[in-house]
This record gives C-alpha cells, structure tokens and sequence, in this order.
C-alpha cells in the first residue's frame, strides 16, 4: 500500500494530481523567481542558522532522494530570521538534481535552472508538536533552498558524496553524525521568500520557502557521484539511476515574492 508516486513517465510530477488533488492548488512549489518582480521588503529579518550544536544522525535513500536526517528533539538547530514567526528546527535535508550536465534544480531564477538545489527542511515546533502536525499547517514548515552550480570541487561536500556509496540503493540508511550543514552555505544569505509547499506527494501547502540568490559551488564529478544512487531496492531486478528528482515551477496564482535585498 501506501503511493508509488515517482520522477518516472508512469508515476512522475504530471500525474500525481490524481492522488494529491492539492498537486493543483493555489500555493504549490516550487516556482520561477523572477527577481525583477519581487518586492524588496526591509522588515525582512535576515536569514541566522544557529546549527552549531547540530546533531545529524544519518544519511539513507528513501528512493526519491538522498536525506540526511537530524535529531530535532530540542532546539539545537534552529533557522530563524527572514518572514519567520519564530525559530524552525531542522529535521532533514536531501538534494534535487538532473541528469550529466543538465539542469536538476526545483526553483529557476528569471528561467534559469541550476545543477541541483539543497534543500534544508524544518518545522515550526513551537507552534506544533509534532513534525506531522506542523506539516499540514499553513504556517508549520520552512525550507531553505540553496542551487548548487558546477564549477570547482566543493571543499565540503565530499563528506556527503564519500557516503553515497552506502546508500546506493533504496531503503538503505548509514550513520552519518557530527555534520553541520552551515558548510554548505554561500557566502551571502541574500533570500527570496514566499509561501509554498511540498514539492513531492503530500504536497502539503505548509511550506514558508527560503531561496538563496548565491549558488553554492560544486564539480560535475561531485555531483556525479550523485548520480551512481539509484531509485530501486537491491532486491529489485529494474535498476534505474537516481537523477532528475525534481518537480518544475508552478503557477504563481497570485503569490507575491518578498526579496530581503535590493
Ligand atoms: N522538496 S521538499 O522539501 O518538499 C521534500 C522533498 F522533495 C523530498 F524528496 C522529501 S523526501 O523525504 O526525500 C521524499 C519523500 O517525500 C521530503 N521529505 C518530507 C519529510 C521531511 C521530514 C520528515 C519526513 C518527510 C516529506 O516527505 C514530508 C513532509 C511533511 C509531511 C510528510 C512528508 C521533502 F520535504
Ligand atoms: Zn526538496
């Protein structure tokens, strides 16, 4: 039981309205930025990331992504600032990427896609008491998408990458502690912000999203390492590469996107 939702042509984005009407809604993500049309907004808190005593646990392949999962029983990491109400705990984060030198990222900029894009899911646990809660709440979620581009090796990400070949198939899962994820920041945290969602099934419409403008930088064969995970179990005889895991822009249907600078 349960969906069999996927990134494939029988189970991929365009059909999965038909088990997640919400797939159609008036607040889904991701979408195309276009900075000339967000609005700056200097009441914009800017974007802190206390991570410092950040307690990642490990890493697996849940075969829709690679998700590195984070103990969030207290308020160890936190994401505050930008149009937040308060301190989000990170939860998780996993990548969407394409395939060899194509695009993979969720959110385009003006229609620009990246190689990929990180994203840093937390929950609005002061609100709500658990993850699930939050997560159907229009307030409960924040995400923090950061694009990665291709250029030099990124100094850091081989941390990520040396694990992959633990998690290469589906359902598998690794110890993956003491990883702080700032290293992947950009230099700047210039952010766009607006109000989405999921973008895989559920879909929930409870996502305040946060998109850095900077990309970070990464190699084609870091992220080719990327892609040697695959979307099926070892048991399974259908072995298909784990790439373009990623769901295009979205209807704005009216949404205003807020820039945090000019
Ligand atoms: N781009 S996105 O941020 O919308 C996104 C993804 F693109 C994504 F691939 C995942 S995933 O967990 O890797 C695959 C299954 O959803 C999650 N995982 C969610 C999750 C986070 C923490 C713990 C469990 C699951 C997502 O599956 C979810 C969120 C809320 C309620 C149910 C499910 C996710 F939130
Ligand atoms: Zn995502």
């Amino acid at each position: 039981k349960g969906s069999t939702w996927g990134y494939g042509e029988e189970n991929g984005p365009s059909l999965w309205h038909k088990d997640y009407p919400v797939a159609q809604g008036s607040r889904q993500s991701p979408i195309d930025i276009v900075p000339s049309e967000a609005s700056f907004d200097p009441r914009l808190a800017p974007i802190q990331l206390s991570y410092d005593q950040c307690t990642s646990i490990n890493i697996s392949n849940n075969g829709h992504s690679v998700v590195v999962e984070f103990d969030d029983s207290d308020d160890r990491s936190v994401i505050h600032g930008g149009a937040l109400p308060n301190p989000y705990r990170l939860r998780q984060f996993h990548f969407h990427w394409g395939e060899k030198g194509c695009h993979g990222s969720e959110h385009t900029v003006a229609g620009k896609a990246f190689v990929s894009e990180l994203h840093l899911v937390h929950w609005n646990a002061e609100k709500y008491k658990t993850f699930g809660q939050a997560a159907q709440e229009p307030d409960g979620l924040s995400v923090l998408g950061i694009f990665l581009e291709t250029g030099d090796d990124h100094r850091w990400l081989h941390k990520i990458t040396d694990a992959l070949y633990m998690v290469k198939f589906k359902g598998s899962v690794s110890d993956f502690k003491g990883f702080n994820p700032k290293c992947l920041l950009p230099s700047s945290l210039h952010f766009w912000t607006y109000p989405g969602s999921l973008t895989t099934p559920p879909l929930h419409e409870s996502v305040i999203w946060i998109v850095l403008k900077e990309p970070i930088v990464v190699s084609e064969k870091q992220m080719g390492k990327f892609r040697m995970l695959v979307f099926n179990g070892e048991e399974e005889d259908s072995r298909s590469r784990m790439e373009n895991n990623f769901r295009s822009p979205q209807p704005l249907k009216g949404r205003k996107v807020l820039a945090s600078f000019k």
